[in-house]
């Protein structure tokens, strides 16, 4: 496993993409413990003696889980140095198994490899905006305002 952890990218390690070191950034530095693994990296791992693969992102080395995953081996070798999310969630795996995964996270999948998402719809509400409560009260505040004067130049009107 010695060539993959050479070719392995370290978060911290930034001087090899020609950065002069001065330029770490502070997201960067804060997990420089997790390891980064490429796409083609992870693939290399397909073999029923050194599986790896690639759930949410994260990287597991799943060799000496194959025999015990009470779904069975196959499926998992199906999967070996692949993107295993799709598959992995649409079997609705338990907590516990959720859990185990843990046990076998190796790292990270290189941010330049992971599938873009679907851009998620920020809203961001400031205080002008509509889940304010003042929103109804000034209207409802106006309205009643308005009907009471409203019968007082009615009752005014009567009298006179
Ligand atoms: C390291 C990753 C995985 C772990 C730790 C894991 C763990 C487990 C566990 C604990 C179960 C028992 C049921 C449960 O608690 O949900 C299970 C069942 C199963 N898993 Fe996985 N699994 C993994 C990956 C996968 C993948 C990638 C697939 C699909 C290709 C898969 C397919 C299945 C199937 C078909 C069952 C049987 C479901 C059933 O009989 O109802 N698993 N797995």
């Amino acid at each position: 496993m010695g060539e993959e952890t050479d070719r392995s990218v370290k978060a911290n390690d930034t001087r090899k993409d020609g950065g002069d070191g001065n330029h770490v950034s502070e997201a960067v530095q804060e997990d420089s413990d997790v390891k980064y693994y490429t796409l083609e990296e992870v693939q290399a791992h397909n073999m029923s003696k050194d599986t790896w693969l690639i759930i949410h992102d994260k990287v597991y080395d799943i060799t000496t889980f194959l025999e015990e995953h009470p779904g069975g081996e196959e499926v998992l070798l199906e999967q070996a140095g692949t993107d295993a999310t799709e598959s992995f969630e649409d079997v609705g795996h338990s907590t516990d198994a959720r859990e185990m995964l843990q046990q076998y996270y190796i790292g990270e999948l290189h941010m330049n490899d992971r599938k873009k998402e679907a851009k998620k719809e920020v809203y961001i509400t400031t205080s002008k905006e509509s889940s304010s409560w003042t929103t109804w009260l000034i209207p409802a505040v106006a309205a009643a305002v308005v009907g009471i004067m409203y019968r007082y130049y009615m009752l005014e009107r009567k009298s006179s």
